[in-house]
């Protein structure tokens, strides 16, 4: 039966819910380029944990639909929904999605609310236009489904809702069909996987079971364990103790496979929020965790504090001009598009631009020359990323060998990653084949 729109509800009887308002500001702040998880931590951490599950819900699926919420939205708002006032468009795609994929929302909630939120971020008149697209969503809902483009990259970019010149640009490289799967892999709810700290992971699992947590096995890394949906982390005692941290498998399998030596002195670079640093420090003597952003680093501190962490030092520093000496061990997770992280941060298909493929490779570069120089002889140097674009992995990796001879690629000892995720030495992890975030890596070593 189609939902009834309640129509003698007063508007002003209508409270905006903190949680509709906090989620339009979340908007607004990454329209400023503001990243998701800052921008929701700013806004919605104040809210009650249902309250913030919702909005979570709600911001994270519109992102990952909002190609076809627009194309919805386009057959409705006369004149093109490019028209409109940009937060006008971001509080109909809020109103849309409520209505066409949140079946506990009720439609007179999510179209007289969304009606009240822009009469008070925009007046009357936008209001009035919002009334009248939203009742018409609602009306129409039996026969919503947006015409398919005929142009196959067009219809993707409709279907998964990324932006087509990404899908483009992958196309040419993997084809249609292992495209189309890391679309849909990228817009799948990621799962939480924990990795055990001053415990095994058999006591892990014990504390995390006894806590009513529904835990399953992690193929491609043996000793971390993925957890049951709906688990609310920070309150699990196993959190509080410090028995854990998060880790998806892509970034531990970028410290194993860096396979630094036993008893070592590791720089790490760019550290922040320091979970592969707390990794390598399992096996290295001790962890220089370095980043450039203070917050970051203070961030990074918070967590090895509540996992009583005592072989790893936080520092600030810039990577491109370390004020560190020479070490044996130098790792540098560099800043990235993150493309192979889509599905963690849906935000991100949407900030991507074609220049970013230029900056952010410059910058990688310059961190790699500053990084190599303070690698000892016969010391190693580790380059990663969660991106999946060779501009910045095998490009980065195959210019820099080219004109430092004194470097070669060093796969780790057999046995320490997958042989899957091995490709000619290097670490490959991709989330149309592994099912995890994606992820690259060079390990370096430097002739003695
Ligand atoms: C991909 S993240 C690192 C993730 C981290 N290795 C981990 O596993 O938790 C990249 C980091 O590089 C830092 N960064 C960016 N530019 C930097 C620079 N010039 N020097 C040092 N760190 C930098 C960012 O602040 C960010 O924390």
């Amino acid at each position: 039966m189609m939902a009834v729109v309640n129509t003698k509800k007063p508007h002003n009887m209508l409270g905006i819910t903190e949680s509709r308002a906090s989620a339009a500001m979340v908007l607004a702040d990454l329209r400023n380029g503001a990243m998701l998880d800052a921008a929701f931590e700013r806004y919605v951490a104040p809210l009650d944990a249902r309250d913030r599950r919702w909005v979570q819900e709600l911001l994270w699926g519109m992102l990952r639909t909002r190609n076809r919420l627009d194309a919805i939205l386009a057959e409705r708002v006369r004149g093109g929904i490019a028209k409109i006032d940009v937060d006008v468009a971001d509080l109909l795609r809020l109103g849309a999605y409520q209505l066409l994929s949140m079946g506990s929302v009720p439609a007179y909630a999510a179209i007289g609310q969304t009606v009240e939120l822009t009469k008070r971020r925009h007046g009357i008149g936008a209001s009035k236009l919002v009334n009248a697209v939203l009742r018409r969503i609602d009306r129409e809902r039996e026969t919503i489904e947006p015409p398919v483009p005929g142009e196959p990259l067009e219809a993707l970019a409709q279907q998964y809702s990324h932006p087509r010149w990404v899908i483009s640009r992958w196309v040419d490289r993997w084809g249609m069909d292992a495209t189309e799967r890391l679309l849909a892999v990228n817009n799948e709810p990621a799962s939480i996987t924990v990795r055990p700290y001053g415990v095994d992971r058999e006591q892990l699992d014990g504390m995390l079971t006894g806590a009513g947590v529904t835990t399953h096995d992690v193929p491609l890394v043996p000793d971390s364990i993925r957890l049951g949906p709906g688990v609310a982390l920070t309150e699990l005692g196993a959190f509080k103790q410090g028995a854990f941290f998060v880790q998806d498998p892509a970034a531990t399998l970028v410290a194993k496979y860096a396979y630094v030596p036993e008893g070592g002195v590791v720089v790490d670079l760019c550290a922040a929020p320091g979970g592969k640093a707390l990794e390598l420090s399992r096996r290295a003597r001790l962890v220089f965790a370095a980043d450039a952003k203070m917050a970051r680093v203070e961030r990074m501190l918070t967590g090895f504090g509540r996992l009583d962490a005592t072989n790893l030092i936080p520092i600030v520093c810039d990577a491109r001009h370390p004020a560190i000496g020479e070490a044996d061990v130098v790792v540098i997770d560099v800043p990235c598009t993150g493309t192979g992280t889509f599905r963690r941060h849906p935000d991100a298909r949407w900030r991507l631009r074609v220049s970013d493929f230029a900056v952010l490779p410059a910058l990688q570069r310059e961190i790699l020359l500053a990084a190599a120089s303070m690698v000892k002889a016969g010391g190693l140097l580790v380059y990663s990323t969660c991106s999946l674009e060779l501009e910045e992995n095998d490009d980065q990796i195959e210019s820099f060998l080219a004109t430092h001879r004194e470097f070669t690629l060093e796969p780790p000892p057999p046995g320490t990653v997958p042989e899957d995720v091995l490709d000619n030495g290097l670490l490959r992890v991709l989330p149309q084949q592994h099912g995890t975030d994606g992820a690259f890596a060079a390990r370096l070593r430097r002739a003695v």
